[in-house]
Formats: structure tokens, C-alpha cells, sequence
């Protein structure tokens, strides 16, 4: 696909993305496609100038053409300079730094949405706290998440995801700008919920994938989803999240996609685990982000302030910290009392 899907752009209000790895890119091509003037910002040059001389990121996405109006550029600046609406996709642990090196140049009007998924690093505070520490109250912020693989986004494969903000206006923005004859976005206003399934899924996908890599089967596979959608509904509750956000694409569908797809990083890496590899091997292996590594302890955290239990997170953590071996892992979880399905209602 090199061509704009819809449209010459006439109109159509320009998207800065940020973030020029698997999932910036195939959202970039995604607006672009959907006939956006769209600018993608990378911090390095030799795959920015690949993309505007052969319309391909060659590092993370081979193979897929992108469209002939999508442009690259190093410049931050000027990559801001006329932007409508600016889309944040760099890791989680970069999300904080981009956000102050942006906040100078983002033109007034201009709302902020970002496809990260995770905690800032260290503190576990939830990335739209950050947004509004660092750009503040007065900027319209959403959160993009939903299950949505890049590949299968830059193929045209179908997809829906879903767009949270507390700002109902922008949420509509960022969907209808994603919004295609391919790709569903809906619309919430639920951030904490939509962040939370979106941080936690890489977290149970790890441990869903440790399972099938030790050959624990398809009933221990199901059993860990459910078990992992119960820890999300318990602990959202806790923060203050809607059920229904969780029960959506935020949480259910990424968590069935993470888990039992391939194309998973987070699941690969549990995988890798659950055959033995370390730790350190499976990540350089994936070559590209892998949030569970470092939300697993940012879930945790915030499982502790609230005084929730969650057995799988905390089993997935330990695991990831090298504290005990998949084996072990399993043994716990086994060996946990027996009890009601809901001790108290859904969510005790
Ligand atoms: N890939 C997917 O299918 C999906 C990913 N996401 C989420 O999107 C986010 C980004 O992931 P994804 O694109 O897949 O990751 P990738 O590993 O594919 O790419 C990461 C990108 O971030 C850049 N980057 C890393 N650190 C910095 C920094 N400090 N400043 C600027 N750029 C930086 C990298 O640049 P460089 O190459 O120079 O290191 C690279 O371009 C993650 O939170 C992920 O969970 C969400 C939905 C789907
Ligand atoms: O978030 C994703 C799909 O929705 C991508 O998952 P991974 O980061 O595990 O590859």
C-alpha cells in the first residue's frame, strides 16, 4: 500500500507522531493512509532517511511499503511546528523525557494522545499523570490502546482499538483520525481503566507464555487469562477504573490477543522463559521493547498501595527478577488455597 487510502489531505488536520519504532510508524502510515499530512519523528537518521528514500522502516516493520505521504524527520521542532494533533509511541520508559522535549514546541491547540502502554518507570505513576505534570491541566490529552499488533496495522489487516480521554472532543479527534475502512477506533472516557488493561495484559501475557513454553497446555492457558482478567478487574476497581472499560478492547481483547498471539513480545519473552532461556537472551533476542520487564514491578506497586493480591503479577515479577524459576512459579500458584470462584461478588 503506497497511496493514500481516502482522499488527498485536503482538509484534513496534520498529526505529528512521535516515535518512530513498530507501533509509531504503522499509526503514522495509518493517518497517513487515511490522507492526514503526517510527520514522523525519529531519533535516528539512518532509518529516518530510509523511510522518506525507500517509504520503509527497515529495522522494525520489513516489508511493509509505507505511503509516499508519510514524511520522517530528526527535527523535533519542526516536526511540531504545524501539528493539529501530536500522537506520542515511544516506550514507556522514554515517555516522560519526550513529553518535556515536546511540551516547548507544541503548537497552542494542539491536544496530545499517546499508544504507550505502561507506568513511568520508578515512580508507577500512570502515564496521563505525567501528561498533565509536564504539559498541564489545560492540554486536551486520550490514550490510544486496544489489541493491535503493527504488523497486521501496516498490512491493513482489520483492527479496533479504542480512544480514552476526559476531553470527549479529542477522543472523537484521535479516533476519527485513525478511524479507516480497515481499522475501528472507538471512543471512552475512562484513562485510568484504559491504561491500566493496557499496562497489565504485557504483564499476564508473560505469564500465559511461560505456561505454553513449559508445555503446561491449553486448560492452564484459559485458566491464566481468566484468572489474569479477575487481577485486572480487582485491581482497576481499586484505582478507580470502569469495569466496562476492561470488559472492552482496553483489557479483554488485548489480553486474549497478547496472550495467545505470537506476534507478542511480552508473550515470546514468556515463552522463552518457560523453555529455559534467561532472561537477558530472550529480551536481546526480541530486539525491541518488551514493557513487561519493567511494568511487572510498576503493577506491583500499585497492587501494594491498594492492598490488592494479585498471584499471577507477583509470580510473573519474581519470575522476571530471577527470585524464583518458572517451575516454582507454577508451584505456588498450585499450591494456593482453595476458595469461591468470587469470594465477593466480582471483585473480591
Ligand atoms: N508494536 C506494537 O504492536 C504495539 C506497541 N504498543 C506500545 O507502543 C510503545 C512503543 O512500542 P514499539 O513501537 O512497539 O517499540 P519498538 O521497540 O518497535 O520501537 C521503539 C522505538 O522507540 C524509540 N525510542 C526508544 N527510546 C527512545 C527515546 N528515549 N527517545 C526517543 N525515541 C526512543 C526507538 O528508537 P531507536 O530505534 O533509535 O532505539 C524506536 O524507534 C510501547 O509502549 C508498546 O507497548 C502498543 C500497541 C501495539
Ligand atoms: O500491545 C500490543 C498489542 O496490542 C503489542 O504487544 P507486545 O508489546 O507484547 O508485542
Amino acid at each position: 500500500m503506497t497511496g493514500a487510502d481516502n482522499a488527498t489531505g485536503a482538509g484534513k488536520a496534520p498529526i505529528t507522531v512521535l516515535g518512530a519504532g513498530s507501533w509509531g510508524t504503522a499509526l503514522a502510515s495509518l493517518a497517513a493512509r487515511h490522507g492526514h499530512p503526517t510527520v514522523l519523528w525519529g531519533r535516528d537518521a539512518d532509518a529516518v532517511a530510509a523511510i522518506n528514500q525507500h517509504h520503509e522502516n527497515t529495522r522494525y516493520l520489513p516489508g511493509h511499503p509505507l505511503p509516499d505521504n508519510l514524511v520522517a524527520t530528526t527535527d523535533l521542532a519542526g516536526a511540531l511546528g504545524g501539528a493539529g494533533m501530536v500522537l506520542v509511541v515511544v516506550p514507556s520508559h522514554a515517555f516522560a523525557e519526550i513529553l518535556r522535549a515536546l511540551a516547548p514546541h507544541r503548537p497552542a491547540g494542539a491536544g496530545v494522545a499517546w499508544a504507550t502502554k505502561g507506568f513511568e518507570p520508578g515512580s508507577g505513576r500512570f502515564l496521563h499523570e505525567v501528561a498533565e505534570e509536564v504539559l498541564g491541566a489545560d492540554v486536551p490529552l486520550a490514550v490510544v490502546t486496544g489489541p493491535s499488533f503493527a504488523k497486521e496495522v501496516v498490512a491493513g489487516l482489520p483492527t479496533a482499538l479504542t480512544v480514552h480521554s476526559d476531553d470527549a472532543g479529542f477522543a472523537q479527534q484521535v479516533a476519527d483520525t485513525l478511524h479507516g475502512p480497515a481499522f475501528r477506533a472507538y471512543t471512552g472516557d475512562d484513562m485510568v481503566g484504559a491504561e491500566l488493561g493496557g499496562a497489565m495484559k504485557n504483564v499476564l501475557a508473560v505469564a500465559t507464555g511461560v505456561a505454553d513454553g513449559m508445555d503446561l497446555g491449553l486448560n492452564a492457558r484459559a485458566g491464566l487469562i481468566t484468572r489474569g482478567l479477575n487481577e485486572m478487574l480487582r485491581l482497576n476497581q481499586a484505582i478507580g477504573g470502569k469495569a466496562e472499560t476492561l470488559m472492552g478492547l482496553a483489557g479483554l481483547g488485548d489480553l486474549v490477543l497478547t496472550c495467545t498471539g505470537d506476534l507478542s513480545r511480552n508473550r515470546r519473552l514468556g515463552l522463552a522463559l518457560g523453555r529455559g532461556q534467561s532472561i537477558a537472551d530472550a529480551v536481546r533476542e526480541i530486539g525491541q521493547v518488551v514493557e513487561s520487564v519493567q511494568t511487572a514491578d510498576e503493577v506491583m506497586r500499585q497492587a501494594e498501595r491498594h492492598g490488592i493480591e494479585l498471584p499471577i503479577s507477583s509470580a510473573v515479577r519474581a519470575v522476571l527478577h530471577g527470585e524464583i524459576t518458572p517451575a516454582d512459579g507454577l508451584r505456588q500458584l498450585l499450591a494456593r488455597e482453595q476458595k469461591p470462584e468470587y469470594p465477593v461478588g466480582l471483585f473480591g
